[in-house]
């Protein structure tokens, strides 16, 4: 079954003089449950602005979105997001932050701690439980985000570049313990990066965008085994063409969008 569907989206933003700027335009993508859909594209293509509508954070000035085939209409309890930002409430123990969404959504407080916990085991922090975010690396909060995500079982889980704050190798063992998070509950996954790498590593699907306005130029399944080591996989000599014949698709817009915002043409 279709998880996400985009159908002729267009988006267009009122600009200060009064006139219109169109960040995506026609866009179409489907991403089925449980498969995990990695978008690249140049900056400004339209990443954020994708994620937003299927967020239902914003409406599509053309075109349907749908998730679990409804329109989407604003936010729905389903739809767990993870951002660069840490959203974890900087008041609150880990504990408390990771138990928040049960709680909220009428569990009790002893089986929400109880249910919080696991989740913490799941993502390796056992014993850091009365921690308050700011005694914590950038990758532990990052798993906070993640279980506080994830303990709400979301059927549709959006994720905008998680990881592009944290330092590279703490980037790949984060990456190498989402899948198997992610294997755990297996929702449908748009998982927006710069890095093709990262978008490879991770995906079943690569969908690249144009240089703004931003529509789908090609999409790319990832072949590659699973379970998948990401600090690993990129080794692989599958891994390498796919890289090669992805990266074709993806250096113009790259090109334009550099050119465009620099006024220089790539080498
Ligand atoms: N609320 C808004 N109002 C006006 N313009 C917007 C708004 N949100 C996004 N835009 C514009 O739409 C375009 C696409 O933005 P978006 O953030 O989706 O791109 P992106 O591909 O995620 O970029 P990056 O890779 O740099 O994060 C940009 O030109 C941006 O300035």
């Amino acid at each position: 079954m279709t998880a996400i569907e985009l159908r002729g989206v267009t988006k267009r933003f009122p600009t200060a003089d009064g006139g219109t700027y169109t960040a995506l335009k026609d866009l179409d993508l489907t991403v089925a449950d449980g498969e995990f859909c990695a978008v690249v594209g140049p900056t400004g293509c339209g990443k954020s602005t994708t994620l937003t509508l299927v967020a239902g954070l914003e409406q599509p000035s053309a075109g349907e979105v749908l998730v679990e085939d409804k329109p989407v209409t604003g936010i729905d309890p389903t739809t767990g997001f993870v951002f660069q930002q840490d959203a974890v409430f900087p008041w609150k123990t880990v504990l408390d932050n990771v138990s928040a969404g049960p709680l909220f959504r009428g569990t009790r407080k002893a089986d929400a701690r109880l249910l919080a916990r696991d989740w913490l085991r799941r993502v390796g922090l056992t014993g850091f439980e009365d921690r308050y975010p700011h005694q914590l690396s950038g990758g532990m909060r990052k798993r906070v985000a993640l279980a506080q995500t994830l303990i709400n079982q979301p059927k549709v889980l959006l994720m905008d570049e998680p990881f592009s704050a944290l330092d590279v190798q703490t980037r790949s063992i984060m990456s190498t313990e989402l899948l198997s998070l992610w294997d755990q509950t297996r929702p449908a996954v748009v998982f927006v990066t710069h890095d093709l790498e990262e978008a490879i590593a991770l995906a079943d699907k690569v969908v690249v965008l144009t240089a703004g306005p931003g529509t789908v130029k090609a999409e790319f399944a990832i072949d590659l085994p699973r379970p998948r080591v990401v600090q690993e996989i990129r080794f692989d000599p599958r891994f390498v063409k796919l890289y090669e014949h992805i990266w074709e698709a993806l250096r113009s817009e790259v090109e334009q969008a550099y050119a465009r915002s620099t006024g220089v043409v790539a080498a």
